[in-house]
């Protein structure tokens, strides 16, 4: 990897988040997580020098890379020389057209950590995708799969619970990358529920819901400037207590709870 980079006369530019994955096991891990076959189409974020990519054009049907950093195109295009299913496109993550995908893709990506929940977001809210994996920061992998009544569920908890299922598959150290980020990473799977549409007033009511965490689930409510009475109707007919904080109430009690506030 070092004599890559030096021969392109090239160094990992923090600002766009490069930390390159140097351990095979957590390479292996990723990959398996992803359960590809011939027929996968694979999207992933930020190829970097190609040593994921190569694992998943082994397996997947397709694979859609796209790098924002041009000075990595020519390295990608010596590492991923004469691999006939990936196409290589020179795009932002955060804007790339996911219409372009067949339903039922798979994103597989060790994300640039600076933009990681946007670029997993706005995967999720696509529609595209069955399955994602990703290799993100400990901290964020832990609020992608808390569950109600623990410290890490929050917002994002609930936005991934509604589109599905996210678990940790492993954690990773920093000294699997280079040059190594500062924190410890995780590798996360989320499997996504087909046919589920982004949910736009759920979406803001859960982000009214957490916006004060040591708050009351009442308090943020008529914070955000719902009607009082009826946020005390609905807590008491979804047999909430007055006193409740956001965190302990699941995906389906925040459908529930919104559609009192709606109908009220
Ligand atoms: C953590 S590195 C991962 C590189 C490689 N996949 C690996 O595992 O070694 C993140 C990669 O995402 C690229 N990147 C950063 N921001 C991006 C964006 N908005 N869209 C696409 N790629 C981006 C970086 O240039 C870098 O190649």
């Amino acid at each position: 990897m070092r004599e890559l980079l030096e021969r392109h006369g090239l160094r990992a530019d923090k600002g766009f988040g490069q930390n390159f994955l140097v351990d095979e096991g957590v390479l292996r891990s990723i990959v398996a997580a992803a359960e590809l076959g011939p027929q996968s189409t694979v999207l992933e974020v930020g190829p970097g020098l190609g040593v994921l990519t190569r694992e998943l054009a082994a397996r997947a049907g397709r694979v859609i890379s796209v790098e924002l950093d041009r000075r990595l195109l020519p390295v990608l295009q010596e590492t991923l020389a004469g691999l006939g299913n990936v196409t290589l496109v020179h795009g932002d993550g955060l804007t790339f057209d996911l219409s372009c995908l067949p339903e039922g893709s798979a994103m597989v990506a060790n994300l640039p950590y600076n933009v990681g929940t946007p670029i997993l977001v706005r995967a999720l809210e696509s529609g595209r995708f069955a399955r994602v994996v990703v290799l993100l920061q400990r901290e964020v992998a832990e609020r992608l799969s808390a569950t109600p009544g623990t410290p890490a569920y929050g917002a994002l908890s609930v936005v991934v619970a509604h589109f599905g299922r996210a678990r940790s598959v492993r954690l990773v150290k920093p000294s699997a990358f280079s040059p190594p980020p500062e924190v410890t990473s995780s590798v996360v799977r989320l499997d996504l529920t087909p046919g589920r549409a982004p949910d736009p007033a759920l979406f803001r009511l859960v982000r009214h819901a957490f916006a004060h965490r040591r708050k009351t689930l009442k308090k943020n409510l008529l914070m955000a400037g719902y009607p009082a009475e009826r946020v005390a109707r609905a807590l008491q007919t979804l047999g909430l207590e007055a006193q409740v904080r956001a965190e302990r109430l699941s995906v389906e009690q925040f459908r529930a709870l919104r559609q009192e506030l709606e109908g009220g």
